[in-house]
């Protein structure tokens, strides 16, 4: 079923110094979808990444939100416009616990959704009641309740990951883009990190644009995968097509064989 487009890269080029990178790129991530984008190393998925979360600014071409124009917009501007990211390093307050991190994302998500007004009758700020029953839930979600006291510092890297994703979530994003959410994590991470956006995906409308490395998760997460090798996009498709279009697997073994 097509659903309305929701992100979109149009026609992006990216040159650093004379070099191309990015050379005519077209991505189009429909609403409620999973969109995957995979290549070798040095293909180009991070740059396109942080181009279209407003990282850095494109040569050419154009990053459409929902058809508006967001090219070159900063991702604090984004965030309000419902586009949620993750980061290479966890961005979580160290010194803190789970709990503070979380409560204090759902209270500044709260205050600069409703500008200092209430919520539910209550002055916000005031009742950290509810935020804190709130974060709870959100944890259990993720499938890490029990992480709830425990400062962040102390926590495994797969763990810290998905309290990421946790303070992400609590902006509650209708977009939310994944820069290799998986890496670094142990085996067993990477599946619960693949079960909790699987369940995401299935009770919520959420669009996720993932750029993953391992394969294995990619193929059982999206819908949609788009591959760029070279800075171009080879094949774009359901992740069949896309598994044995011939022009992927040779993108794929001749880096490989190289
Ligand atoms: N800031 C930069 N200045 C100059 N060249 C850069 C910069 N960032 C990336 N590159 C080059 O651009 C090309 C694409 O890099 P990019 O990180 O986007 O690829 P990638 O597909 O994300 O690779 P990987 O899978 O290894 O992370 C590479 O040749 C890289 O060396």
């Amino acid at each position: 079923m097509n659903r309305p487009v929701a992100l979109a890269a149009v026609s992006i080029a990216k040159n650093y110094g004379v070099t191309p990178v990015l050379r005519d790129v077209n991505i189009s991530v429909q609403q409620g979808q999973i969109h995957a984008l995979i290549g070798p190393n040095g293909a180009g998925k991070t740059t396109l990444f942080r181009i279209i979360s407003g990282e850095i600014d494109p040569t050419a071409g154009r990053v459409q939100l929902r058809g508006d124009d967001i090219t070159g917009i900063a991702p604090r501007l984004l965030t309000k416009r419902g586009v949620g990211r993750n980061f290479q390093v966890p961005r979580v307050f160290n010194g803190l616990t789970v709990e503070e991190n979380l409560t204090i994302a759902l209270e500044a998500a709260d205050r600069w959704r409703n500008s200092g007004s209430r919520r539910d009758g209550r002055w916000v700020g005031s009742p950290r009641s509810w935020v804190r029953e709130e974060a709870h839930q959100r944890l259990e979600t993720l499938g890490i309740p029990q992480l709830f006291e425990r400062p962040v510092a102390e926590l495994a890297h797969g763990d810290r990951k998905l309290v990421e994703l946790a303070l992400t979530l609590a902006q509650e994003p209708s977009i939310l883009l994944l820069d290799e959410p998986m890496a670094g994590m142990s085996p067993d991470e990477v599946l619960r990190c693949a079960d909790v956006l699987a369940r995401l995906h299935a009770e919520t409308d959420l669009t996720v644009l993932l750029v993953e490395h391992d394969m294995e998760t990619v193929f059982r997460l999206a819908s949609q995968v788009s591959v760029l090798a070279d800075g171009v996009v080879i094949a774009s498709g359901e992740p069949d097509q896309v598994r044995s279009d011939p022009a992927v697997r040779e993108a794929y073994l001749g880096k490989a064989a190289s």
